[in-house]
């Protein structure tokens, strides 16, 4: 048997479910609840696995980190059991507190119940300094661990949150692990509990709507709905007359600044704003006051790295869930294909041709030609077409410097003499 399973799983001949009089847990131990089991040993997971089906919980393995976060963004978990190493050789737990962070980031009122190897105790006093609920130890027992969880999702579901937060509002997760996408996320936790105005910026689709709703359930009106108001449409300012909370209002950059100005005398006082739109430059200095103190900008996809990667992964995984298609997988060639395609509409653009492929694979394989990319022929036709027009030829040198350096902004800022600033707004300007 592997040294590892011997000494960390249980001794898989005793029963799974140990008797209740065993830790003294009542009868009728099924409750049923969702749980996420975060982990990369395949038989460690199977055995916990069967140790929480037996129980009556539905459980669902995530093999890493960044699986868990797809998972958690589609999907309610009532607990998080989460080991603490991943990879081999790994044994400091940061991983596992990293992810714990994360988590907790996204919904403070989460459950997570932390498993690490007998020596860890020091990590499991960390998880549980950082919000984890409890932790068990490596080899475990059925039911005290099964005992953990249900008592953790018992003391989670009385306990009395001074806001509801994302569990209850069932705001969406911002997906993604590249340095732009940290920044941003650790922008959104310093400015939503503040009452200011946040306006958030950046290309269309890439998730300047999400990120609002992020700050939205990470503020204290969490839990309250939000009301949006598309400004470019007069019937919908009716919805500002005495509204109390929090609003989202849309396209402000596309008013004019004597609208602008009618706008700043509409919103009611104490009224918490949030605002998506491509910039603020065109913004008054009144109107920036109430609703834009601070901006948040969404970085462009083609400045995440690997992240449209991971976020295809999710598409898929998500895709083929809602459509009731096969599990999809990426082949090499695919993944070479998104990583370093020029999206069209940005994160949403992704989406749509992840979507689109999932459905149109007979058996859940998807290969490049399914994503119907622009090829690099059809790139460089389009260079050469748009020759004698300087925005086009600054935008096909951009783009072809990008896919050079394989979306790695500041070597392309080098190549191209740029600051990496300035390649940033040249490239929000072209929706790259
Ligand atoms: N980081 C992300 N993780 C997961 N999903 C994302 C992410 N960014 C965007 N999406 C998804 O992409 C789609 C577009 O995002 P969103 O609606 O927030 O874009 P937007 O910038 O507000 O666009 P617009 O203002 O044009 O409507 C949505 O389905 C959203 O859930």
């Amino acid at each position: 048997m592997n040294e590892r399973l011997s000494r960390e799983t249980p001794d898989l001949d005793r029963p799974l479910v140990d008797s209740a009089s065993e830790d003294g847990r009542p009868d009728g131990r099924s409750s049923g609840s969702a749980i996420l089991l975060v982990d990369d040993d395949p038989i460690v997971a199977r055995a916990i696995e069967i140790a929480l089906r037996l129980a009556g919980h539905r459980t669902e393995i995530a093999a890493s980190p960044q699986e868990a976060f797809s998972r958690l963004a589609r999907e309610h978990y009532d607990a998080i059991l989460l080991d603490m190493n991943f990879g081999p050789g790994k044994s400091d737990g940061a991983e596992g507190l990293a992810c714990l962070a994360r988590i907790l980031a996204d919904d403070p009122a989460a459950c997570v119940v932390v498993i690490t190897a007998h020596s860890g105790i020091r990590i499991a006093v960390a998880a549980m300094q950082a919000g984890a609920r409890d932790f068990a130890m490596k080899p475990w027992r059925n039911a005290e661990l099964v005992g953990k969880v249900e008592a953790a999702i018992a003391r989670t579901g009385s306990a009395a949150t001074p806001a509801p937060t994302y569990r209850a509002t069932g705001a969406p997760r911002l997906l993604g692990e590249s340095a732009a996408m940290q920044t941003l996320r650790a922008l959104i936790r310093r400015v939503a509990p503040s009452s200011a105005g946040i306006i958030v910026t950046g290309p269309s689709g890439a998730g300047r709507t999400l990120a609002a709703m992020a700050i939205h359930a990470a503020s204290a009106d969490a839990g309250t709905p939000l009301l949006r108001v598309d400004l470019r449409d007069q019937a919908a300012w009716r919805q500002l007359r005495g509204a109390t909370g929090t609003v989202l209002l849309r396209y402000p950059d596309q008013l004019d600044t004597l609208t602008q100005a009618r706008l700043v005398e509409r919103l009611p006082p104490g009224l918490r704003c949030l605002a998506v739109a491509d910039t603020v430059a065109p913004l008054s200095p009144a109107l920036r006051r109430r609703i834009a103190i601070v901006e948040v900008p969404v970085p462009p996809l083609a400045a995440r790295g690997d992240d449209s990667l991971l976020l295809a992964r999710h598409f898929a995984d998500d895709a083929a869930q809602r459509f009731g298609r096969p599990p999809a997988t990426l082949t090499g060639a695919a993944e070479a294909a998104i990583r370093t395609a020029i999206w069209p509409d940005e994160v949403r653009g992704l989406a749509l041709g992840i979507e689109r492929a999932v459905l149109l694979s007979e058996d859940g394989r998807i290969d490049a030609a399914a994503l119907a990319l622009p090829t690099p022929a059809a790139d460089a036709a389009v260079a050469q077409d748009a020759s004698f027009d300087l925005d086009d030829a600054e935008r096909a040198v951009i783009g072809a410097a990008l896919r050079e350096y394989r979306h790695n902004v500041t070597r392309a800022a080098t190549a191209l003499g740029l600051s990496r600033g300035a390649l940033y707004r040249r490239m929000a300007r072209y929706g790259l």
